[in-house]
């Protein structure tokens, strides 16, 4: 059957012809050797943003071995049927870890619309009818915020990051990045509603940014940043000192 989405071709988040989704989930690949962590997400975009933040948290890791990704080893997508950003990501990865046997890291974020009371929110991936239609659903909501003037077209991107592990730890972090929509996209980078958000104090959309530059200001960059000494200490220890958080850096190896 033909992908149905309209926008597929050129939206880097349904490429995933590389990736086998095992059908009925409970059949996933097994994690390869030296795989410590997964990426419970199957958005490419975000993907790549994670693999980086990871790399750049935890310097020793190998991440091109001890890092995978929920399409690589054929997970399915879980359904996200929580109300909020925390109960998805909580989703997300619970699915994972159960999944892969590894402790998972998944991200639910999206774009909370001041003059929208917050859409479109947890709906952001859906907000035009189909799921990951990026191009679809930025148009939508440009064409929703037609009349609105500029002073009130403040918007912001948010993310909760949850850490899951096979043992039942679990850790969840918040980040926004507030800034103010724009009448037309700009920008070809990033993903998603980046073309449209230009963050505050900067003359540029979140598309006009170096991956770099994103993460370091992002919803997702300041979540995850939170979210990695749990991750390295899930990592390092095995275990997490419960209720509390962890750590400075030890010396114990990978
Ligand atoms: O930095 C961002 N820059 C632009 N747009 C963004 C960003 N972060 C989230 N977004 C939008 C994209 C999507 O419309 C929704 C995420 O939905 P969300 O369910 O969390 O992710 P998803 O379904 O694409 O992948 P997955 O669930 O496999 O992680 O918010
Ligand atoms: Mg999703």
């Amino acid at each position: 059957m033909p992908d149905p989405e309209p926008d597929s071709p050129a939206s880097p988040r349904h490429d995933r012809s590389e990736h086998a989704v095992a059908g009925d989930g409970d059949d996933p690949s097994p994690a390869p050797d030296g795989a410590r962590l997964v990426l419970a997400t199957h958005n490419v975009g975000k993907l790549s943003e994670l693999r980086d933040m990871v790399a750049a948290a935890a310097p020793e890791l190998d991440a091109q071995a001890a890092v995978v990704d929920a399409g690589s080893l054929g997970l399915v997508e879980a359904v996200e049927d929580g109300t909020t950003f925390e109960a998805n990501a909580l989703i997300k990865a619970r699915a994972a870890a159960a999944a892969s046997g590894l402790p998972a890291v998944a991200d639910d974020s999206g774009l909370a619309v001041d003059v929208l009371g917050g859409a479109p929110g947890i709906f952001s991936a859906r907000w035009s009818g189909t799921h990951g239609a990026d191009r679809a659903n930025l148009k939508l909501l440009l064409a929703q915020l037609g009349d609105i003037a500029p002073e009130h077209r403040g918007a912001q991107f948010v993310c909760a990051a949850a850490l899951v592990t096979p043992d039942g730890y679990e850790h969840v972090e918040h980040g926004i990045l507030r800034g103010t929509l724009r009448t037309e996209p700009a920008g070809q980078g990033g993903f998603g509603y980046d073309p449209v958000l230009q963050p505050d104090g900067l003359d540029l959309t979140c598309a006009e940014l170096t991956a770099e530059q994103k993460n370091a200001i992002s919803h997702r960059g300041r979540a995850v940043r939170a979210l990695m000494p749990h991750v390295l200490h899930v990592l390092r220890a095995g275990k997490p000192a419960e209720g509390s958080a962890p750590a400075g850096p030890e010396n114990q190896p990978w």
